[in-house]
């Protein structure tokens, strides 16, 4: 298991991890997701001890890596599979990585042909393509059959085939009792990968869960309802009826209607009574991607200036008013709806418009920001922000740039800039829990066939031991 407490890590002014704590239990896939620069990689490498910890600790099966005994036998890791050696062939360097832990040289192929590089096993590493460099990281980290194993972007590069050896092996070695800490952006691999999911966002915990309730807690499913094409009217018709019976109606960019709010049998005996004929009525499930970008909107710390919101951004039907956005929640109707329990309304529209709205409800913003759920009631979540009075239309806030946490009693407050927006509460962070769940017991499955249990011969206990495959890019503290 991997445990990390209050882990903090500041580089001068920049703090690229703050008061981090988590489990990573053995016998699950945990993912680890952050938007870009969000401190993912830094975390693995206080974990791996290729960074100490300004403050905090983080510990692998009890032991602080540098003090693991031997080390490169329990834990693997894949952090940068360009740190490689080129001139050296992909066995050789595997075969130099064997040698400095003790580990035997059949077991060299062994992970040459687990990662399918048998063939080109004799080729020098500089001549590989991204997606053979990724898979010989791969090999690296499996070299010593440990029972840890870190993969920063193991997809990295990889074609199809790859990634789907890639999922499967992460899943084997899961089933094994192993422990499969796994970063990636690629939401919807984590979403078949990951059974568990630690979320971070500039540095701070936002969610610690398993998939199916990250997914519950940050987006709401709804239905898509289509009316002909062809009789505009009937889709107005329709809109107004559904936000009378207290639906939120947005426009789809097909024309099709997204309802939340309403059951599909109610939406179907609503289109009947108002004598709406329907193209389509279906249930939408929310995805990994819709929640994690509802979750992750606000610690984003890079953006495209350049038509951010293309291919996101639903274009209103003629006449419409385009929603009023939410501090802290961006532009509704870009992503999925958020849960019910977190008091949204999902898709906040101006006052009377585009579609009337539910009576009563003001049509605003929810109650409190996104990432909330889960926590205690009334538990401030920093990354929210507090509901403005209801505004006009108005382009959405621009995130603010980002900031760093100064203190452990200031944690940082992620604020868009919007300019009628009020200044969120200082709060400590309200990540999102899970109840700690048992490991499974480890079971045997057909991978460990091609993991035998590591020979003879041991690395130095007491030397600062890195990862097999991170070794080479082992930097002074520092010095990236
Ligand atoms: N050695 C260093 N010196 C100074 N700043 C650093 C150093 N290493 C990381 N950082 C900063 O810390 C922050 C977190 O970086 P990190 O690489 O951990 O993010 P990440 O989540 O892995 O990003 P990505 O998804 O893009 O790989 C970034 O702002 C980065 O610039």
């Amino acid at each position: 298991m991997i445990e990390a407490v209050g882990l903090t890590k500041r580089y001068g002014d920049k703090t690229a991890v703050y008061n981090l704590s988590f489990q990573v239990r053995p016998g699950a896939v945990t993912g680890f997701l952050g938007p870009n620069g969000s401190g993912k990689s830094t975390t693995m490498r206080m974990i791996l001890g290729l960074d100490n910890p300004t403050s905090g600790s983080v510990t692998i099966g009890g032991y602080p890596y540098r003090k693991l005994p031997n080390a490169p036998r329990q834990v693997g890791a894949l952090l940068d599979a360009k740190a490689v050696h080129g001139g050296r062939s992909a066995r050789n360097h595997l075969l130099s990585l064997a040698q400095l832990s003790g580990i035997p040289a059949r077991r060299v192929d062994e992970v040459l042909g687990v990662v399918g590089l048998q063939d080109v096993a004799k080729k020098r590493s500089k001549g590989f393509s991204l997606g053979m460099g990724q898979r010989l990281g791969i090999a690296a980290a499996l070299l010593g059959d440990p029972q840890v194993l870190l993969f920063d972007e193991p997809v990295n590069g990889l074609d199809p085939e790859g990634i789907l050896w890639v999922r499967n092996l992460m899943k084997a070695l899961a089933a094994e009792g192993r422990t499969v800490f796994v970063s990636s952006h690629l939401m919807s691999e984590m979403a078949l990968t990951a059974d568990h999911l630690i979320v971070i966002g500039r540095g701070q915990l936002l969610a610690d869960m398993s998939v199916t309730e990250f997914i519950s807690a940050n987006s709401a499913d709804f239905a898509r309802v289509r009316t002909p094409d062809t009789e505009p009217q009937l889709r107005e018709k329709l809109a107004a009826a559904l936000a009378e019976a207290g639906g939120h109606v947005l426009p789809e960019q097909d024309g099709a209607l997204r309802v939340t709010g309403l059951p599909l049998p109610r939406i179907s005996d609503l289109a009947h009574e108002a004598g709406v004929r329907l193209w389509e009525l279906s249930p939408h499930q929310a995805s990994l991607e819709e929640a994690y970008m509802r979750m992750t909107q606000a610690a984003v710390d890079y953006r495209s200036t350049v038509d951010q919101k293309a291919g996101l951004q639903q274009p209103l039907p003629p006449g419409a008013q385009p929603p009023v956005p939410v501090p802290g929640q961006g532009q509704p109707g870009w992503y999925a709806p958020p849960p019910p329990q977190q008091g949204g309304q999902p898709f906040a529209v101006p006052p009377g418009g585009p579609y009337g709205g539910a009576p009563g409800n003001g049509q605003g913003a929810p109650a409190h920001g996104y990432g909330a759920a889960g926590a205690a009631p009334g538990t401030a979540n920093p990354y929210a922000q507090p509901a403005p009075p209801a505004q006009p239309a108005a382009p959405a806030a621009p995130a603010a740039p980002p900031a760093a946490p100064v203190s452990q009693d200031q944690p940082t407050l992620l604020t868009k800039k919007a300019p009628a927006a009020p200044q969120a509460p200082a709060a400590p962070p309200a990540p999102q829990q899970a109840p700690a769940a048992a490991p499974p017991a480890p079971a045997t499955s057909p991978a460990a066939a091609t993991s035998p249990a590591a020979a003879s011969g041991a690395a130095p206990a007491d030397a600062p031991a890195a990862p097999v495959s991170a070794a080479p890019t082992t930097q002074p503290e520092d010095a990236r």
